[in-house]
């Protein structure tokens, strides 16, 4: 019988399960390789068909199923699902701070397209997200049908994926370390009844085993009010909360090693006392962020097609056209409804990136969506405290400007994944209704709501509720697809049917004024490296001039030595 898995590290690599991705929060972007055929399975999935087996080297790896609910408009389905099916593959353990496969070597994980379960007068419910028709289509698809549970695999919804592969990327003890605190954050909030493997029930991470009870189905009790499950949900949680404080504890530690790292840097570099500048790289993963750094900087970066291959952040130092020397950092990349979770537990991280003296924004200019991912690196940016005056003075770099041509829009998705065939597997379904209407922003927020209520339904009794964490929603969706023009440079698409996938949150952007990049680069080719260097080098100028402005007039107000006024003189001498 399978035991209650737990989401620490590293236990859901094991190859012993087939991990479900059920990708819930509905809020993948889009295209961020270069795309992966989209297959959508006919046939029921048999394990013959087993992505990983075939090749040598993969029979370790998890197995991975990803489940994606349909959206519309259809272009946005597939940006989505592609971007699920990537995070699906990035889902690997680092070793010697390098993957076992190429990820280029490996297929497309198994999925299937399945009704949207937030229909109207239908809530996701607790145990399969989905309504019954569409579990029995997955179960069909899993070859689990003597299962006793729903699907007898534990279930990933976005948010636990990406922090799962946040702690498979980790590679050091300060990433491993927050790694282990979102986790630890996000398990804290999902806690719910389960049963386990003995028959008992206890209180563990949905997905770890079957789901119980909302309500305490099962035990006879309301709830975990009354009955056994309340001294185990109160010891669950006495767990988590010790843990939490001892990785807070530490994380703290890290946070003050990294202030005075950054306070050493600054003193060293100073030969007229202004230090060593510091240029953050930040952008969408994938943009293409470690290529660039390690192209400017000219020292390799771990670059990879996965997400999230850099998750530790790391510095490079390289010389700018003057011939003065910055330094480049180089940290995780962001994406479209980034966990809370991650951003809080990566806060140490991330201040690097507040504290960096200039902002480089990268984009994959390749992307359908390259508007969502700059609302959505803003979002973060925000998030992070980064000043508004370091966010207008970012320099906003368009990168894989190689891959222009090559860049797909929703047009271009193979046929077979369009709509008839996702709804081969969302028409039947009895208890799951079409949801045809766009996603509104409510609905997309009521998806992340939903599921956080289901999840939190039996933590009622949870006092310390604002420690927790809901799947907040960070980063607006809007959807302007990059076209190129006929001179080959890009124009803003008009507006699409996705734009009315928004979270709330993003007109707090939509001030920002920002007609297109400063320069265009191609971190692989080399073109454009030079003028971005150009314009770090006089940002970077004018910031000196700023502060030698400042400086003089500082020094012109308060530099002399005070003297009282002659009159008072003489009021004195008489
Ligand atoms: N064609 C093309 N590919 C690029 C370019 N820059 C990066 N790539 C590729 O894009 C993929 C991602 O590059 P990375 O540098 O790892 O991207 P990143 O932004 O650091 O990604 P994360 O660390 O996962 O956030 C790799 O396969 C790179 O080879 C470019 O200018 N042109
Ligand atoms: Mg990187």
């Amino acid at each position: 019988m399978m035991r209650a898995i737990s989401l620490s590290r590293p236990s859901l690599l094991s190859p012993l399960f087939q991990t479900l991705n059920s990708l819930l929060s509905l809020s993948c972007s889009g295209r961020i390789l270069p795309a992966p055929p989209i297959r959508v399975p006919s046939a029921p999935y048999s394990s013959d068909s087993t992505a990983y087996e075939d090749v040598p080297g993969l029979e370790s790896l998890p197995k991975l199923f990803v489940v994606q609910p349909r959206l519309r408009p259809d272009p946005i389905l597939q940006a989505k699902l592609n971007e699920a099916l990537c995070l699906a593959n990035s889902l690997e353990e680092q070793r010697d701070g390098g993957f076992g496969v190429d990820y280029s070597d490996k297929d497309v994980p198994n999925h299937i397209v399945v009704q949207n379960p937030s229909a109207k007068g239908h809530k996701a419910r607790a145990d399969t997200y989905f309504g019954l028709g569409t579990v029995e289509n997955v179960k069909i698809q899993l070859n689990l049908l003597e299962s006793k549970r729903a699907w007898g695999k534990p279930v990933l919804d976005r948010v636990a994926l990406i922090i799962e592969i946040f702690n498979a990327h980790a590679y050091t003890k300060e990433a491993k370390l927050q790694a282990e605190l979102a986790a630890l954050m996000y398990k804290k909030s999902r806690l719910v009844r389960v049963r386990s493997d003995d028959g008992r029930y206890t209180f563990g991470f949905d997905g770890e085993a079957e789901v119980v009870s909302a309500r305490g189905r099962g035990s006879g009790g309301r709830g975990f009010i009354s009955g056994a499950g309340e001294t185990e949900l109160q010891l669950q949680r006495r767990r988590i909360s010790e843990r939490r404080k001892i990785l807070l504890t530490q994380v703290e530690e890290v946070h003050r090693t990294r202030a005075l790292q950054r306070a050493s840097r600054k003193r060293r570099g100073g030969s007229h006392g202004q230090g060593l500048p510091t240029v953050a790289v930040v952008g969408y993963t994938n943009a293409g962020k470690s290529t660039l750094v390690s192209a400017l900087s000219d020292s390799p970066l771990y670059s990879d097609d996965r997400l999230f291959a850099t998750v530790d952040p790391t510095v490079r130092s390289a010389v700018l056209p003057s011939g003065r020397k910055v330094l480049l950092s180089d940290t995780v990349g962001f994406i479209s409804n980034l966990p809370v979770q991650l951003v809080e537990a990566f806060h140490a991280t991330l201040e690097e990136v507040a504290e960096a003296d200039l902002l480089v924004h990268v984009l994959d200019c390749t992307a359908p969506n390259l508007e969502e991912h700059r609302s959505t690196v803003l979002s973060v940016l925000e998030q992070i405290g980064v000043s508004k005056e370091k966010v207008d003075d970012m320099i906003e770099v368009w990168n894989k400007i190689d891959n222009q041509e090559g860049g797909m829009d929703g047009d271009e998705y193979p046929d077979d994944a369009e709509d008839g065939q996702a709804s081969e597997f969302s028409g039947e379904e009895e208890d799951d209704m079409a949801s045809e209407q766009s996603l509104s922003a409510g609905n997309n927020q009521a998806d992340s709501s939903d599921a956080y209520e289901l999840s939190t339904d039996n933590v009622e009794a949870m006092d310390d509720a604002k420690d927790d964490y809901t799947d907040g929603c960070l980063a607006s969706e809007d959807d302007r697809n990059p076209l190129s023009d006929e001179d080959g440079s890009f124009v803003p698409q008009k507006t699409t049917d996705a734009q009315q996938i928004q979270c709330s949150n993003e007109s707090r952007h939509s001030q920002v004024d920002q007609s297109g990049p400063h320069v265009k680069t191609s971190a692989l080719t080399g073109v454009g490296l030079q003028e971005l260097l150009q314009i770090i080098d006089e940002r970077l100028r004018d910031q000196d001039d700023k502060v030698k402005a400042k400086y003089v007039v500082e020094r012109s107000a308060f530099g002399q030595k005070w003297r009282p006024p002659r009159e008072e003189e003489t009021a004195v001498a008489v």
